[in-house]
């Protein structure tokens, strides 16, 4: 049997001299699962999604991403774990300011030479380019970052999250800034690019209307401890 691509167990997380944010005794995903993660402003959401990623390390217990024990790496080594296998839109897209529309799509396929080679003959220039013409931003390939709006911005983080075929790919409310029609194109994009490779995603959103889309949904919630005791 393959392992899942991700799997927590025991997993407490608190910021540095806090509480626990989260405490959640088991979550599986399967390879290949679409995965929708929702819960309230402040739940945790984006704190195990940086979990998941290996962006924080938890404070106790095991987090597994496809087979490999984050918990055993350093921080160097998580670093270039994600850059290798993990696609992370970020909720505030984490683009590089200075870089133009293409460098930061591309910029992943020269951080990783897994993710280099996954593009087997296509150059990163020419993948960029396609990437960008599904998410209607090829006009934008020139342009800085700064001089773009934030739902075009949204699109270039997801760009690049899915150059180079990651095999687990995480989105912190990817489709907040965008407008209905756009918000069904750009799902159907992604559904279609993780199929493509097989990858795994893993969704956050407030937008529960979204969930059916999904082949499963939690509510963290009911996930964990921590907010039970924080409700009680
Ligand atoms: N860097 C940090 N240092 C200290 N506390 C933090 C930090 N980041 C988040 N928190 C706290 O951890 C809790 C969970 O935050 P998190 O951002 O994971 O929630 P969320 O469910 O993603 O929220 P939202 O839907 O508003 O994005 C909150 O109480 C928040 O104040």
């Amino acid at each position: 049997m393959t392992e899942p691509a991700v799997a927590l167990h025991e997993v407490r997380f608190a910021y540095r001299g806090g509480t626990a944010v989260l405490d959640i005794p088991s979550l599986h995903v399967a390879r290949g699962e679409r995965l929708f993660l929702h819960g309230p402003s402040g739940s945790g959401k984006t704190t195990l999604l940086g979990l998941i990623a290996g962006v924080l390390s938890a404070t106790s217990g095991r987090v597994q991403v496809l087979g490999s024990d984050l918990g055993a790496m350093g921080s160097a080594e998580r670093d270039r774990f994600r850059a290798a296998h993990v696609g992370y839109v970020f909720q505030m897209f984490n683009l590089i300011p200075y870089l133009s529309v293409r460098e930061n799509i591309m910029l992943p396929a020269r951080l990783s030479k897994l993710r280099r080679a996954r593009l087997g003959d296509a150059e990163p220039n020419a993948e960029a380019t396609r990437l960008a013409a599904g998410l209607e931003i090829d006009t934008l390939l020139d342009a800085r970052i700064g001089e773009l709006s934030v739902g075009q911005q949204q699109r270039v983080a997801v760009a690049r999250a899915l150059i180079g075929a990651p095999e687990l790919i995480v989105c912190d409310e990817p489709t907040s800034a965008l407008d209905a029609d756009r918000r069904d194109r750009f799902l159907e994009l992604l559904f279609a690019s993780v199929a493509a490779v097989g990858s795994t995603l893993v969704f956050v959103s407030h937008d529960l209307a979204l969930a059916e889309r999904f082949g499963r949904t939690v509510a963290l919630g009911q996930l964990n401890r921590a907010s039970q005791v924080a409700a009680a």
